[in-house]
């Protein structure tokens, strides 16, 4: 029960903190939006992942793909795989979530939620390869799901985002390093949902000048 969701209907909650995240819905219209969530999930390599948990090998509960600045970066450095070449899709994005974002991303990470069973656990988005305060930029097709958070010293503190089709939420300030976030699993019948993370890795460059 843990994981499924506590604000199942009730869209954004009150009181959600603006200096951690920043939600805009109808951040790409309809039509687009529907577009590029069907080249997504039609072309994109999809992969079922297992990450190392306690000693034990756990499959991650969604399929995910990794694109960024392959030749310019190494990424096996900080612990991750050489990411995909971008796409003129992904690129096209990127170059719309940044001037909003204030940064430039050298990555970005797509999560496949095939339904309601898929889900990514309560966590924090690693500062060490990221900064601290970095900003992530998250876009979102298809599905609606809620995106929960709570404080990590206060469980009891917790707030939900409904991410709608279209929209771009902005994690920023102390969101990695106070909270931790989710997408939790749903008894209800969902539909698929992809989400795209930009993010700016911290990174011996390859290429150097
Ligand atoms: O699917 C989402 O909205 C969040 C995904 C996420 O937290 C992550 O990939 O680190
Ligand atoms: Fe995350």
């Amino acid at each position: 029960m843990e994981q499924l969701s506590f604000f199942a209907f009730s869209g954004q909650s009150s009181g959600l903190p603006k200096s951690v995240l920043d939600y805009q819905a109808g951040f790409i219209p309809k039509c687009e939006s529907d577009l590029i969530f069907e080249k997504l999930i039609a072309n994109t390599p999809w992969q079922q992942r297992t990450v190392k948990m306690y000693d034990k090998e756990v499959i991650t509960p969604r399929l995910t793909a990794w694109y960024g600045d392959a030749d310019q970066i190494d990424y096996t450095s900080v612990g991750k795989t050489q990411p995909l070449a971008w796409t003129k899709e992904l690129l096209a994005l990127k170059e719309k979530v940044e001037p909003l974002a204030g940064i430039s991303f050298n990555s970005v990470l797509l999560n496949y939620y095939r339904d309601g069973r898929d889900s990514v656990a309560w966590h924090s988005d690693n500062e060490t390869v990221m900064g601290s305060h970095t900003i992530i930029a998250s876009v979102s097709f298809g599905q609606v799901r809620s995106f929960d958070i709570r404080l990590k010293t206060d469980h009891k503190q917790k707030y939900s985002v409904r991410l709608e089709h279209g929209s771009l939420l902005l994690m920023k300030g102390d969101l990695q390093t106070k909270w931790d976030h989710r997408i939790a699993k749903s008894t209800l019948p969902m539909h698929a949902r992809i989400n795209l993370t930009f993010r700016r890795i911290i990174a011996p460059s390859l290429n150097p000048i």
